[in-house]
């Protein structure tokens, strides 16, 4: 069941750095090196934090969701490590240098041009379309979860929160919820508690504005929606001040600069009805229509 490069060796994963801490998860950048000579590859090694037996659960089921994932446009899996020492199973995935998006666009946003932003929208659009294609919903997708491969390839990572759709619904409904801010979420995840691809859909015009926003914190969606609520509200009331805003038709303002169809675009996510959403497939020709306009 387990092809044999599956297996790393804890003995040969020389710890480098921590590269950051997930929903129940912390993220090290290792070099497995078996030659001990530092020829070894860089790689990224998830493990959990709390050994909560739910979050144990919530861990084997993300290292199945990931390991069953192959696309240009998804972080990849390379492995697991058994520790011995922890009892505990530690999940090896590549390492991708240019980190997370959010520190990418801080640090380079000045060369980074609205078709450049275009690319990357096309590339989590097709691997949420792969993912979708999968029967997976990803229940999380925000800037903060997108990764740079290269100044011209994102990919899409931490599986944590991924359900598969069962076969005879539309939709996923969880029975608590989650940790991931609402801010992300479409109407019925906050008031129904329902993920499905069309709330991945909401999500994606969410990381649109994010991208055309260069990420910049000042105007990331969490802090809009506080300027716009009121920030004395505590949640979980903000989750229903959110709702009720979004059904008197509030959306997060068009980002500065933003290119009016890639704003209409962004509000054709954002519509109330799920069924009124554009698909994964009809966006990416929607991003690449515009990706032409910009070629002019
Ligand atoms: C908790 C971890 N956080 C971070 N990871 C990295 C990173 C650089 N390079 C990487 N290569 C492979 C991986 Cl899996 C992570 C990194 N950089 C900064 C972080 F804060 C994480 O997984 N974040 C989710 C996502 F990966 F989507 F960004």
């Amino acid at each position: 069941k387990k092809q044999q490069q599956d297996v790393f060796e804890e003995r040969y994963l020389r710890f480098i750095s921590i590269l950051g801490k997930g929903n129940f998860g912390s993220v090290e950048l290792c070099r497995y090196d078996p030659w001990g000579d530092n020829t070894g590859d860089l790689v990224a090694v998830k493990e959990l934090q709390s050994n909560k037996q739910a979050t144990v659960t919530d861990f084997q089921r993300e290292i199945q969701t990931i390991s069953s994932l192959h696309c240009d446009y998804i972080v990849k899996y390379k492995g697991i490590c058994y520790s011995t020492g922890r009892l505990s199973t530690k999940l090896v995935m590549e390492y991708l240098p240019y980190g997370s998006l959010i520190g990418y666009m801080e640090k380079h946003r000045q060369n980074v041009c609205t078709r450049r932003l275009l690319l990357f929208a096309s590339q989590i659009c097709k691997g949420m379309e792969y993912l979708q294609s999968m029967r997976y919903v990803h229940r999380d997708l925000a800037a903060r979860n997108i990764l740079v491969a290269s100044d011209t390839l994102v990919k899409i990572a931490d599986f944590g929160l991924t359900k598969i759709i069962p076969v005879d619904k539309e939709y996923y409904r969880v029975t608590q919820p989650g940790e991931s801010p609402v801010f992300w979420y479409a109407p019925e995840s906050i008031s129904e508690l329902k993920f499905s691809h069309k709330s991945d859909i909401w999500s994606f015009g969410i990381v649109l504005h994010e991208l055309f926003s260069y990420c910049d914190i000042s105007r990331n969606p969490k802090r809009l929606c506080i300027q716009k609520i009121g920030s004395y509200v505590q949640s979980p009331s903000m989750a229903i001040h959110l709702l009720n805003l979004l059904k008197d038709n509030w959306r997060l303002p068009a980002p500065s600069q933003c290119p009016p169809k890639v704003h209409s675009i962004m509000m054709q996510c954002w519509e109330f009805n799920s069924e009124d959403r554009p698909s994964f497939s009809s966006l990416q020709d929607l991003i690449e229509n515009s990706l032409l306009d910009e070629r002019e």
